[in-house]
């Protein structure tokens, strides 16, 4: 990977030929296994399908499976562009139903972590990539790893995934909390999924609103419910998102109306919703952590 640009966001929306808005959304959960990357790989489905030009990005370099989840064959991963084996334009490659993805690297333990250094590296090379885009998903890490939270502070939005678990509700707790204390995030998405009906859902975020309403200085806003659903674990077989494999199974129609909602998202202030944006918050705390 190159050294950094000292002008990484030259990029400016509105000039022909440069990329505009991008929307940027973290997915995160505290705990593993909640199903987190089911809910980044469908929701960018579903917002592709919707016409969004929709960047897909992997950034667990533990246990990466976006790939695996969408039947890809990778020639390139992040880990290769952190190894100085390729750009990150190498790595982009696009699923059959046209998401951009760029996937991490599954077992690369000495990955998992990014240093300072690597996160300037990968704003660098986000100021390259020539792709036009309205929003990217970032499929996070599980647990509150500097990285997770790296990415989320960067991000306009943070989802976090919380399922009918006590481990699951205590960890989203854990996460939001160091996110609201520690970096400064204001606002979060709360995303119930594998529920059993819709008020499993409700009683979920409430218990979550409760107990921060009471310690922290955030607003979570419900974004809604997944159901559990048999049809989304047949999805995972196939490799293939379940909105595009059984478009009308429960779990995709709810997918699809989160979608359609996170798009009336009004931006926090004094976010200018592009790329650079994201580039730069990413910037500031590797910048920070190395002085
Ligand atoms: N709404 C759902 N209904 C049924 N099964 C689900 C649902 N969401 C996730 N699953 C199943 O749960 C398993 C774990 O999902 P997933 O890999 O998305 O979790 P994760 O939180 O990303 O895990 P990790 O932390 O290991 O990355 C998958 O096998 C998936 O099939």
């Amino acid at each position: 990977m190159q050294s950094p640009d000292p002008h990484p966001s030259a990029a400016a929306a509105g000039q022909p030929g440069v990329p505009g808005p991008v929307r940027v959304i973290a997915v995160a959960s505290g705990k593993g296994g909640v199903g987190k990357t089911s809910v980044s790989v469908n929701l960018a489905a579903a917002m592709v399908a919707a016409g969004q030009r929709t960047l897909l990005l992997d950034t667990d370099l533990g246990l990466a499976n976006v790939d695996v989840m969408l039947g890809l064959a990778p020639r390139h991963t992040l880990a290769d562009v952190f190894a100085d084996r390729c750009e990150l334009r190498d790595t982009v490659i696009q699923a059959p139903n046209g998401l951009m993805v760029v996937p991490a690297a599954s077992g690369k333990r000495h990955m998992t972590e990014l240093t300072p250094a690597q996160h300037v590296g990968l704003v660098h090379a986000f100021s390259q990539l020539d792709l036009d885009l309205d929003v990217m998903v970032v499929d996070n890490a599980a647990g509150i790893a500097d990285g997770v939270l790296t990415f989320c502070q960067a991000a306009q939005d943070v989802i976090v995934v919380v399922c009918d678990e006590p481990a699951s509700v205590t960890d989203a707790y854990a996460l939001i909390k160091v996110l609201s204390r520690d970096r400064g995030v204001a606002r979060v998405q709360v995303l119930a999924n594998q529920v059993q009906d819709q008020r499993e859902g409700r009683q979920l975020f409430d218990k979550l609103e409760r107990v921060s309403s009471r310690f922290l200085d955030v607003t979570l806003n419900y974004l809604g419910a997944i159901p559990r659903d048999e049809w989304l674990r047949r999805a995972v077989q196939r490799q293939e998102p379940v909105v595009d494999a059984f478009p009308s199974a429960p779990s995709s129609v709810a997918f699809r109306d989160i979608a359609r909602r996170s798009r009336q998202w009004q931006s926090p202030a004094g976010a200018r919703g592009h790329v650079e944006f994201f580039l730069e918050r990413l910037v500031a705390p590797a910048r920070g952590a190395m002085a």
